[in-house]
């Protein structure tokens, strides 16, 4: 019997004075890949905020519980190496190396003003070879693609080698080959028993996740398995059946309808 990652509770949760989370009841087992969707607006990034504790505490009401424990209740560092982000359009050290970019994944496994260690090279080495971003280590951030950028800054949230991986769009600017590439990374990663939750516009790429929770207007409108045909249907209905599930070798796609 799995546990469960993450579990939000009665999350209620305020942005520039507006709620836009309004009680929120959710939780996410461990060791699955579970894809938040939903139309623009919907709460989807601030619900991803909430669950990683990004949101001041002064905006959120009620509680999320990381693998069993009140999130408020873990250290920050211990948090760090537990809980991996990858942010939306996220401002980053711009004239890093990209190997120092995926390097700071590894600064929660440090202690205070050590060098990495072996084990941090070769998490890092490991990382961005997994984007197919080592071959740009010795680049700035700033002198890459969209997409080329992408990939360093998901490298930098794999080296955390966190249980829990938390990713806003973390398919913005890929091309198909690299976003074929990241589904099978987070199979991977599930497969070893981590748990990923992605936020994800791309409906067809969220259809391969264990499982999809559906948002409308601040609320959670559905959460159910990406094989069920009650989560099509409410995939369809929260998009005003503007789309539509469909089987097509072996796949869930949604088409426009
Ligand atoms: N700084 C802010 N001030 C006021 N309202 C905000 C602020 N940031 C976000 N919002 C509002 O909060 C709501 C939820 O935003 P959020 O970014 O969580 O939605 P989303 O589902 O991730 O949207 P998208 O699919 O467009 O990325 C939206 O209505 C948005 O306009």
């Amino acid at each position: 019997m799995k546990g469960i990652a993450l579990s939000a509770h009665h999350i209620t949760a305020r942005v520039g004075g507006v709620e836009v989370l309004h009680g929120i009841d959710l939780h996410l087992p461990e060791g699955r890949w579970t894809s938040i969707v939903g139309p623009n607006g919907a709460g989807k990034s601030t619900l991803l905020k909430v669950l990683a504790g990004l949101l001041p505490r002064g905006q959120v009401d009620g509680q999320v519980a990381l693998l069993g424990r009140m999130l408020t209740q873990v250290p920050a560092r211990e948090r760090a190496r537990q809980l991996s982000w990858l942010g939306q359009n996220e401002g980053s050290a711009d004239d890093l190396t990209s190997y120092d970019v995926a390097m700071l994944g590894r600064l929660p496994h440090q202690p205070w003003l050590a060098p990495p260690s072996p084990a941090d090279h070769a998490a890092v080495e490991q990382a961005l070879r997994t984007t197919q971003a080592w071959d740009w280590r010795d680049r700035p951030l700033s002198q890459l693609s969209g997409g080329e950028r992408q990939r360093v800054l998901l490298a930098r949230a794999l080296a955390v080698q966190a249980q829990v991986l938390l990713m806003d769009e973390p398919l913005a600017n890929l091309d198909p080959p690299h976003q074929t590439d990241w589904l099978h990374t987070v199979r991977a990663l599930v497969a070893g028993g981590a748990t990923v939750v992605s936020v994800l516009h791309e409906v067809s790429l969220a259809l391969h996740a264990d499982d999809l929770v559906v948002m409308a207007q601040g609320r959670v409108t559905h959460q159910g398995g990406c094989n069920e045909v009650v989560t099509h249907r409410a995939l369809e209905a929260v998009f005003d059946h503007r789309i539509a599930v469909h089987e097509l070798f072996g796949q869930w796609v949604a088409l426009p309808r």
